[in-house]
């Protein structure tokens, strides 16, 4: 992206978040956007791309059913992810630009991601996985947001390719905070997550603290270069069971780097795991920052 492009996109940004373009007063309605295509189909309702009518800004509208929000009993995470979202400002997480509702529906007006989701990027690429380079710039952006977010107290708890989307430019966008808390210094297990993804004091049910997110960058490492996460199996049980005996192994292709660094994040008990900063500043993440 060209800097008079980049200068665009934030100014359109400012005005849509700040409501510049019709005063501070402004309060959003569906009138003001024009609705394109489907992009997928969230838990309450759909997301689309939309255009903003004065600004021709292009961002994605997510679509909420408040009766299915209150039939699922839902109502306090979506507002926690609500507000969660609309504090964090960082180039790789998705950004909330506004919100408003009406009777039946609420409307997230979200930063539009061109690329769509990262898990579709990995089943598509030859043998399901990426390659090297693409791979380390990948992890030290996604430690860079969730570094980002434990600065402000906010634990996203469900890191995984699914819950990521890639811009338009290929810079990745950690999003659905669906799951995410404001932590404080521990937290009792609540059981949530892709099994896979569970580190073991969340299977044991344990206390946990901000490093969850660390072993599921681990994890996350793992799935970019091999294409299955490493405690894939066929049952739940023997899924658990690998995780807390910390069961698995590389395939030969795995770089020497990577799998010191993947070591380094699955580690039994959160004291044991690498920092975020330690993750970006890992020689073989380090290899590729200037490739
Ligand atoms: N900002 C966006 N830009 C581009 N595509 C998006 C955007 N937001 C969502 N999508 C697409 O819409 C799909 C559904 O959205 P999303 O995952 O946010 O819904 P959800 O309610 O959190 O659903 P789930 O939790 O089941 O994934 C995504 O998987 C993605 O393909």
């Amino acid at each position: 992206m060209t800097a008079a492009m980049k200068n665009e996109v934030l100014e359109l940004e400012t005005k849509i978040t700040s409501h510049e373009a019709y005063g501070t007063a402004y309060k959003w309605s569906p009138r003001d956007f024009e609705l394109g295509s489907a992009l997928g189909q969230g838990k309450f309702g759909h997301v689309h791309v939309a255009r903003e009518k004065k600004t021709g800004f292009l961002v994605a509208i997510k679509t909420l059913f408040k009766s299915q929000i209150v039939k699922s009993k839902c109502e306090r995470q979506v507002m926690r992810e609500i507000e969660i979202q609309s504090h964090l400002k960082h180039p790789n997480i998705l950004r909330l630009l506004t919100w408003f509702h009406d009777e039946r529906r609420i409307y997230l007006v979200v930063e539009f991601a061109a690329g769509g989701e990262l898990y579709k990027h990995l089943t598509n690429s030859p043998k399901g996985r990426f390659p090297e380079p693409r791979a380390a710039k990948y992890i030290y952006q996604v430690a860079d947001a969730v570094e980002y977010c434990h600065q402000h107290h906010v634990i996203h708890r469900d890191i995984k390719p699914e819950n990521i989307l890639v811009a338009f430019n290929g810079d990745l966008k950690l999003a659905d905070f669906g799951w995410s808390v404001h932590a404080p210094s521990e937290r009792r297990k609540t059981m949530c997550g892709t099994l896979d993804y569970l580190p073991p004091e969340m299977v044991k049910r344990e206390v946990y603290d901000v490093t969850v997110d660390h072993w599921c960058i681990g994890v996350l490492l793992y799935e970019f270069l091999v294409g299955k996460p490493p405690f894939e199996s066929e049952g739940q049980d023997k899924t658990y069971q690998r995780i807390v005996t910390l069961d698995m192994s590389f395939p030969d292709h795995v770089p020497e780097g990577a799998k010191d660094l993947i070591s380094k994040l699955l580690r039994p008990t959160s004291k044991e795991r690498l920092s975020l900063d330690g993750v970006k500043k890992h020689f073989w993440v380090q290899q590729f920052q200037s490739a």
